[in-house]
């Protein structure tokens, strides 16, 4: 079965590599099949033009030794720059294939990054950087090979200073986690898979899925398609915004929870003002959501502590989840999700006790320390789920990034989770949305313009 969603660390991929190894498969085989998938995107994208690669000393260099014969072979000009000489048996029988003599500086079209792939292990030294960012400026096109030399494998975090910008990054047998996370992923360009027959990896982590959204069965009606609760707070406008999302993601009947009824309120959105307790005790609801314009204050915890006892299906966001405690989800057995930023993912780390490193563990301790669906949100939003899924996300428009938007994602979250999907799917389902209504919205986009490209994000879902 090929594997275009998997998403490895270096030593799952190692792993996976060793398991085609001990199958028979020598290192030179994959290194020769590795190389000649990458030869072909370099290939395409040089078109004739003067092709310069760049040979690091381990197996990431051996690509590169394969892909500059494959290139010579068919006729283009290519000069191979080797700044330490092949040091692994696989790269120094692929130098020798290749049978040509580095040169010491070059410019040309197309720069081809093979210094470091998943075994770089500390930045750069001084002249190895500067050697890098010398070509990189002497080539207005390169392409990464596995990965920008210098990015660390894991995290996304770069092991040095003054990383060039590719326009290609062909990742080799797998997804890395680095593919996925910032800020590698900034500097990475388009990002394309050069397969080797690896098998699943367990533990791995994927790539989100195209959600199967349909349109409402023929026999549906509004409580069959899910009503959700949205408990608004001292600040309506974000509940009002999170509400008017979930109205156009899925859910039959959104009922906005307010003290008093805010201004602006669209005549299709049901507004209680009564106490939010009774409101929840209705049998009928499918899902809740908390926090968006929460604020912080007594009233708001016990607002969030009135959602959390009615114990139906909850997505908690923003100021709830600075009120989040691991006491007040005692007795909880409905599904919980949580839909943190930065900030917010730091606050219900010390809150939960979970003391990790790096977004990854974060969400996933988080995830597993409150028995929670985490959506850790940013450029590389990724989903932890309490059984230990990982689901990484290909970047979104950057338009997003402006206030709003993140009550959006709770509406529509919510939204999925009140139409009966399960925690794990609603996150997907609802990043899917969110994604392709900002893609549809454009440049500029605004919380409202996002709400108004969902239907013909929908349209798309089919
Ligand atoms: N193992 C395999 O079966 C395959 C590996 N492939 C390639 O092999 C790569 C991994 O190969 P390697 O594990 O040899 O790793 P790299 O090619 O990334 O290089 C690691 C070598 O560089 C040294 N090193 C690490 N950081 C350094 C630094 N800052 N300065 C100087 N030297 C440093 C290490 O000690 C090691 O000798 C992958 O990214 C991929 O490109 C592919 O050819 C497919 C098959
Ligand atoms: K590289």
């Amino acid at each position: 079965m090929i594997l275009f969603d998997q998403v490895l660390t270096a030593a799952q991929m190692r792993a996976a590599e060793d398991v085609l190894i001990a199958a028979g498969t020598s290192v030179s085989a994959l290194m020769e099949h590795a190389g000649r998938g990458a030869a072909e995107w370099v290939w395409r994208v040089a078109a004739g033009r003067t092709v310069t690669v760049l040979c690091g000393p381990g197996n990431n260099g051996g690509d590169g030794y394969v892909i500059a014969r494959v290139l010579a072979e068919r006729g283009l000009p290519v000069q191979v720059v080797a700044p330490l000489p092949p040091a692994t048996e696989a790269a120094q029988q692929a130098c020798r294939r290749w049978g040509g003599v580095p040169v010491a500086d070059a410019a040309g079209a197309v720069l081809v990054d093979c210094l470091f792939g998943t075994g770089l292990t500390r930045a750069l030294s001084p002249e190895l950087s500067q050697m890098l960012q010398r070509l990189a400026a002497a080539h207005p096109f390169r392409i990464a090979i596995d990965l920008p030399s210098g990015i660390d494998s894991d995290t996304g975090q770069a092991l040095g200073d003054g990383m060039p910008d590719y326009q290609l990054t062909v990742a080799l047998g797998g997804w890395k986690r680095a593919h996925w996370l910032m800020p590698a992923g900034a500097s990475m360009g388009e990002r394309r898979l050069v397969e080797i027959g690896i098998d699943a990896v367990s533990g791995a982590g994927r790539l989100a899925r195209r959600p199967e959204l349909t349109a409402p069965r023929p026999d549906a009606h509004k409580y069959s398609r899910g009503l959700l609760a949205v408990v608004g707070g001292a600040m309506p406008g974000a509940s009002l915004l999170a509400a008017r999302a979930a109205m156009r993601g899925g859910a039959g009947y959104v009922r906005l929870l307010a003290a008093e009824r805010p201004e602006g309120v669209p005549d299709d959105l049901v507004v209680l003002t009564g106490p939010a307790a009774d409101a929840l005790a209705d049998e009928r609801i499918a899902a809740v959501l908390a926090g968006s314009g929460l604020e912080r204050g007594t009233d708001a915890a016990e607002r969030l502590r009135t959602a959390l006892a009615s114990d139906h299906p909850l997505v908690l966001d923003a100021d709830a989840l600075h009120l989040l405690t691991p006491a007040a989800l005692q007795g909880r057995d409905a599904p919980l999700a949580l839909t943190p930023h930065a900030g917010e993912m730091a606050a219900l780390c010390r809150a939960f006790a979970v003391v990790a490193e790096g977004k990854i563990a974060q969400a996933q301790g988080l995830a597993a320390a409150a028995n929670a669906v985490v959506i850790a949100k940013g450029a590389d939003t990724i989903i932890a789920g309490p059984a230990g899924e990982l689901v990484f996300t290909k970047p979104a428009t950057s338009w997003l990034s402006v206030a709003g938007t993140g009550d959006v994602l709770a509406g529509l979250v919510a939204s999925r989770l009140a139409n009966g999907s399960a925690p794990l799917a609603a996150a997907e389902e609802g990043l899917w949305l969110h994604a392709t209504a900002a893609r549809l919205a454009g440049s500029a986009l605004l919380p409202d313009t996002l709400i108004a490209a969902l239907p013909a994000a929908w349209e798309q879902a089919a």
